[in-house]
């Protein structure tokens, strides 16, 4: 299928141990621009280490189906998520992806200095000051997950249907790859192409995959790009491990200076970061429990005031959807009572292309759902506003 119309693809390879960090900077730099994907060599994570989580991960998955599913993923997405348990919105006539997957969460405060080397090149890269991910607070709070993924080998690579990983980009803002050598992952430079055309990222023995995900590329005024990619079946079995980095959920984002002038003003105004596969996001409720951090179309940040002026900081709950067809306003109506809307209140959406208050759009009816929806086109995160919400009574609403 697809595998033969790949082409060969160079990526470049980055040398975390290089003492020239400018050059370094540069050639990420270029990678970030050009595909969205690039190598690390000499990234510092021992390579015993990353052998004992692979013969890890096989045990994990050659356990019985019933041994696994008594793992199944929790609320907080941590856990293991069954073959086809995940469709990707990009591929929607296919019975989903076939890899299994297993998360694991932060286990403490300092998980983030993991990475510290990391982050440095990646500030010089957007002509940042070194520290200025640390300065911003990005990693106060740790969010990033570890996945380990399997993908079965006794699938028909000849069958179109068959997907390991359907077409998705990354939600969060950076992902790490190690993978086991087996090929299948590819990328697609131009996601609206037609034909798509997909290519192959080999594996490089010793180093890891970067890619960008969607916060990095909104971060950075779509200066970064967060690419397309998938896992194709290739008539072996296969193991990869994920870790997706991601910042504090309470981080406030607004477009870097450094990528933004008169000729690329900034594309949205400030958001904030939760990941649905992170820990923190589960425990918030959810308007589509099959959502996760591949499949998702848009995560919706519910603000809601007590008083008739709005407050941004007055973030209670998020939903989620995988399919913006299930984003009706009847079902908004429906929800939100829970959220303290009542008969005086009133329901806004945030234009993403300007600040609160100036970009409230009222909304009133399904009219303006759809034009929410068309408002975030390629967008996935919309702030939802209750104004004058009131969480006196939590049964009722319209009929006092
Ligand atoms: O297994 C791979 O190589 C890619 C996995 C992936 O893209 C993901 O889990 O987001
Ligand atoms: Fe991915």
């Amino acid at each position: 299928m697809a595998a033969a119309a790949a082409r060969r693809l160079r990526l470049p390879v980055v040398d975390l141990a290089s003492p020239d960090r400018r050059a370094a900077a540069k050639s990420i730099r270029q990678a970030c621009l050009e595909y969205g994907f690039f190598y690390v060599s000499n990234h510092g994570v021992d390579r015993g280490l990353t052998e004992r989580v692979f013969a890890e991960s096989r045990r994990l998955f050659q356990q019985p189906m019933e041994e696994k599913m008594a793992l199944r993923k929790n609320s907080s997405h941590r856990g293991y998520f069954a073959p086809y348990s995940e469709k990707s919105h990009a591929h929607p006539n296919s019975r989903g992806s076939y890899k299994e997957s297993f998360n694991i969460g932060p286990k403490g405060e300092n998980d983030s200095q993991n990475n510290v080397n990391q982050w440095p090149s990646e500030a010089l890269s957007l002509d940042l000051d070194a520290e200025f991910f640390q300065q911003n607070g990005a990693f106060e709070i740790p969010t990033s997950v570890l996945r380990l993924l399997h993908y079965a080998g006794d699938i028909d690579a000849s069958d179109d249907g068959n997907i390991g990983a359907g077409p998705h980009s990354d939600f969060g803002m950076l992902t790490l790859l190690a993978t086991d050598g087996t090929p299948g992952l590819q990328i697609c430079r131009e996601k609206d192409k037609h034909p798509q055309l997909w290519e192959d990222v080999r594996h490089i023995d010793g180093s890891l995959v970067v890619n960008i995900g969607d916060l990095l590329e909104r971060w950075t005024n779509f200066v970064f790009r967060s690419t397309l990619h998938r896992v194709i079946p290739v008539g072996k079995e296969r193991y990869s491990v994920a870790f997706f980095i991601d910042p504090s959920p309470n981080l406030v984002i607004r477009c870097m200076e450094s990528c933004c002038n008169e000729a690329y003003p900034p594309s949205s105004g400030a958001l904030r970061f939760a990941n649905p596969a992170s820990p923190l996001y589960g425990n918030l409720s959810s308007a589509d429990s099959t959502a996760t951090s591949d499949n998702i179309v848009m995560a919706f940040y519910v603000h809601a005031t007590e008083g008739s002026s709005y407050d941004p900081e007055a973030r209670i709950s998020e939903m989620r959807t995988t399919e913006l067809g299930k984003v009706k306003w009847d079902l908004l109506e429906e929800h939100f009572p829970l959220h303290g809307y009542r008969w005086n209140s009133e329901l806004c959406y945030l234009d993403p292309t300007s600040e609160a208050p100036d970009g409230l759009v009222r909304m009133l009816g399904p009219e303006q759902v759809e034009e929410l929806i068309q408002d975030h086109e390629g967008i996935k995160i919309c702030d939802l506003y209750i104004i004058n919400a009131d969480f006196a009574d939590s049964d009722t609403m319209g009929d006092e």
